[in-house]
């Protein structure tokens, strides 16, 4: 049993390189709540009044989508528990949380940690994380086209996605609960270019090899091959 958890900010790649990984592997891919999030776009307009509310939907229905992960054979799951904490008090730290709902957080976030005891197991066994500058950021936000994480919607998000880039290289630094690796996201277009795509899926089948966490004798077959190739 093998679960991959891909990590990085906003536009990253996590969402698009958990359909493909997970195709290329064979293994089911569990999404975060984002379109069928009603608190989302109020959270846009108002950071203020939603943060709270904003983590506590995501911790719930991250919570519900890790322990059926957890409980599955193999899968690939688009952001990690631990990434919550960082965007509460990342929002916390500008003034979006009062103390009790700071604390109240932190130890309801930690009652839930201590009831992944019971699964299968707690942690993943690999976290795969894409690191993308600045521009790249952006330019990916703009692609997608969300209309509320838009630096034309609130300017003011500018320095919110820059603070989330430094808060998400300490976070890396220290994350240490399993295997890491980290990608680059300048540098691999794993959504136009064929070839990145495969170099990034042999940087992660390398790794999962090297940890005795692929089969013994998988390699990318025909069936793998044909999920992966651009336009399907
Ligand atoms: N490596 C990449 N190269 C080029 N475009 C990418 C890459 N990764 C993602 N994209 C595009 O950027 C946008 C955001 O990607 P997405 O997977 O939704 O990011 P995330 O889930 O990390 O927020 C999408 O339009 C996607 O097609
Ligand atoms: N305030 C928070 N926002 C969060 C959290 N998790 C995700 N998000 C936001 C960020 C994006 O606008 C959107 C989807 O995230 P992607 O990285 O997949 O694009 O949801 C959170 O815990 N707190």
């Amino acid at each position: 049993m093998t679960v991959i958890v891909l990590s990085g900010p906003v536009g990253a790649g996590k969402s698009s390189l958990t359909s493909i990984l997970s195709k290329y592997l064979g293994t089911k891919p569990f999404y975060e709540s984002v379109d069928d999030n009603p608190v989302l776009p109020l959270f846009y307009k108002d950071p203020q009044k939603y943060t709270y509310l904003l983590q506590l939907f995501f911790l719930n229905t991250r919570f519900h989508s890790i322990k059926k992960a957890l409980s599955d054979d193999n899968n690939v799951l688009d952001r990690s528990i631990y990434e919550d904490s960082l965007f509460f008090h990342m929002n916390a730290d500008i003034g979006r949380a009062n103390k009790l709902e700071i604390q109240t957080y932190d130890e309801l976030l930690d009652s839930m940690m201590k009831e992944l005891d019971r699964m299968p197991k707690k942690h993943p066994d690999l976290l795969v994380h894409i690191h993308v500058s600045y521009e790249t950021m952006i330019n990916r936000i703009q692609k997608r086209g969300r209309s509320y994480e838009q630096l034309t919607f609130d300017p003011g998000l500018e320095d919110y996605y820059k603070r989330m880039l430094r808060y998400y290289h300490q976070w890396y630094e220290d994350y240490d609960y399993s295997p890491k690796m980290v990608l680059d996201g300048d540098k691999y277009d794993f959504m136009a270019s064929q070839s990145d795509r495969e170099e990034v899926l042999a940087e992660i089948t390398a790794k999962l090899k090297q940890m005795g966490k692929l089969p013994k004798n998988w390699q990318a077959g025909e069936i793998a091959r044909k999920a992966i190739e651009i336009g399907q």
